[in-house]
């Protein structure tokens, strides 16, 4: 019997593209996110048709030991003076990890552990997040272009949004980001 190769899903380092297989698609709008964004007053003032970000993933088998693949693309923009961002969750499955890798744009990954303690990973094109079970996670967009990181996870990780209802401890506005580069710069 000769052996065939098949051909996998492709990614598109450059855009995160996925191609060569049957894809799942979802936007998030602006509209979708109440109560996520501090200023609530400038979050009424947006447009609730403009989409925030959109995840595209591909279409694979659910059950014990599957992962799902997917790639996110936030937009750029803020909501008062804090950065567009996804919505963020927990695992259902709270031991769950996930692995995110940047391709495209700048931006923030926030990591919050269950007692509230937050960390904050630089993500760009190249860079790998090994996400530990028990940890939110959040990607906000810092750029002036589309943040497109891909992430791959256990589909029976689920998604746990009530326990964020609160939302994260820490928000990563304009002040803050600049707050930060001047820590750098001063070592
Ligand atoms: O579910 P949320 O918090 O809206 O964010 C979507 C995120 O969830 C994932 O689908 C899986 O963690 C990521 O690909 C994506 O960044």
């Amino acid at each position: 019997m000769n052996p065939s190769i098949k051909m996998p899903p492709q990614v598109a380092w450059d855009s995160g593209s996925l191609s060569g297989a049957p894809l799942m698609q979802k936007t998030t709008h602006l509209g979708d996110l109440n109560g996520i964004f501090a200023d609530d007053e400038a979050w009424r003032g947006g447009d609730p048709a403009l989409a925030v970000y959109r995840v595209e993933m591909l279409d694979t088998p659910s059950g014990d030991g599957e992962l799902y693949t997917g790639v996110t693309h936030l937009n750029p923009g803020r909501v008062g003076n804090e950065f567009f961002m996804t919505r963020g969750h927990f695992h259902a499955r709270r031991e769950q990890g996930e692995v995110y890798f940047g391709l495209r744009g700048e931006g923030l990954l926030l990591l919050q552990a269950e007692n509230g303690q937050t960390r904050l990973e630089r993500v760009q094109p190249g860079s790998i997040h090994i996400i530990p079970g028990l940890t939110a996670h959040r990607l906000i967009n810092t750029g002036h272009d589309i943040l497109s990181a891909l992430a791959v996870w256990p589909s029976i990780a689920g998604h746990d949004y009530a326990a964020l209802s609160g939302g994260f401890a820490l928000r990563v506005t304009t002040d803050i980001l600049k707050l930060m580069a001047k820590e750098v710069q001063n070592g």
